[in-house]
């Protein structure tokens, strides 16, 4: 989250490359973004450093004082996050709460768990205990009412793991539902993004496209993703207007920023850039894992294109459904997957740390 706040698109035309300096970013703010994840804090790699480590030495102390594995794992991810949004604090000073977040998501094991992502967002919240920290959040249909139930206790979420035009716009309803059930006078530092996956619908799409094989379904290779995109926006822009958003407004509340994710290009055919240069627009946020940083660093370039071709757009998505692509199916198959990937890899950083923890005893006895 921090390493995307300054890709943000407050305003519309400039090039790439002079990005740091018209935003104030530190200089070493690329290079940071290039070596360091704040989007999960730890990693199981950050484990396998010299013996001095500090997160060595911490895994130690909990395990000694007979902390479980899965409760060391949260005490060390509080504390790196809770590093990140120190080093972040001075950008979301600067920017009056607009950019500078860091996030840090509950347990993927909770995805299908209404309350126990409630009690796990509030926990975290209180924990990190940070003025710019983003509890994450998937927008499962079992999550969509906890995301609303957060937001009415004033904590800024990142929903995650968006796929289909429909959850979106139940994911805009539960931020708006919770911005009015908080009972807050004042709604300006409750803020929220929505995490739209953007490559991996092209990559299931595609694929479809294949089966099909026709000469028209081939043609439509690499432009889905895009299309639902700019329809996305067409969304945002709809229901953070009018009076309900106006009413909300009036009490300083923020629209919830359209966040692109799942970026990089999965088909070497296809242009480095082709899910962020296509999809910069106001209120909107690209995020870049280093493959797609440095190509955009290095060519790409910011002017408002989300929605030149909105018709173009609307086109593409409703040609696809003629062909038989079922919208509503590619978005649950996407969750699906993404919920599972999110779990194994929880649980193989889990099962790292407990080898980690055993070697770490061991060592120490
Ligand atoms: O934002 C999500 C991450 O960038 C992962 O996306 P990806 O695995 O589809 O590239």
């Amino acid at each position: 989250m921090a390493s995307i706040s300054k890709l943000s698109n407050p305003t519309p035309t400039y090039l790439a490359p002079s990005f740091a300096s018209r935003y104030s970013v530190p200089k070493s703010f690329v290079d940071l973004r290039l070596k360091t994840s704040f989007q999960t804090g730890l990693s199981a790699s950050s484990l396998s450093v010299s013996s001095n480590h500090p997160l060595r030495r911490s895994l130690i102390e909990l395990v000694e004082a007979g902390k479980d594995i899965e409760s060391a794992y949260w005490e060390l991810v509080v504390k790196d996050i809770q590093d990140a949004c120190k080093f972040f604090e001075p950008i979301y000073d600067q920017m009056d709460g607009g950019d500078g977040y860091v996030s840090v998501e509950v347990s993927p094991r909770l995805a299908d768990d209404t309350d126990g992502t409630v009690a796990a967002a509030k926990w975290l919240h209180k924990k990190v205990d940070r003025p710019n920290v983003y509890i994450k959040i998937p927008a499962t249909a079992a999550c969509i009412p906890s995301i609303k139930e957060v937001i009415s206790h004033g904590i800024s979420v990142n929903v995650t793991l968006i796929f289909s035009l429909a959850r979106y716009e139940a994911v805009i309803d539960a931020y708006l539902d919770g911005l009015e059930a908080s009972g807050l006078s004042d709604l300006s530092r409750v803020t929220s993004v929505a995490s739209f996956f953007v490559s991996r619908v092209d990559t299931l799409v595609d694929k479809m496209l294949e089966k099909i094989g026709t000469p028209e379904a081939l043609d439509l290779r690499g432009k889905a993703a895009n299309a639902q995109a700019a329809l996305a926006y067409q969304l945002y822009q709809k229901k953070f207007s009018g009076p309900r958003w106006e009413g909300l407004v009036k009490k300083g509340a923020k629209k919830q920023r359209l966040l692109w994710a799942s970026t990089s290009v999965k088909n070497p055919a296809y242009p480095d850039t082709l899910y962020v240069t296509p999809l910069v627009g106001p209120g909107t946020v690209s995020t870049m894992p280093d493959q797609a940083l440095q190509a955009f660093i290095d060519h790409g370039t910011v002017a408002r294109t989300i929605d030149l071709n909105v018709s173009e757009a609307e086109g593409i998505y409703n040609a696809l459904e003629k062909l038989g692509i079922d919208w509503s199916h590619v978005g649950s198959q996407l969750e699906l997957e993404g919920v599972d990937a999110f779990k194994k890899s929880f649980d193989s950083l889990l099962d790292s740390l407990q080898e980690k923890a055993n070697s770490l005893k061991l060592v120490s006895l």
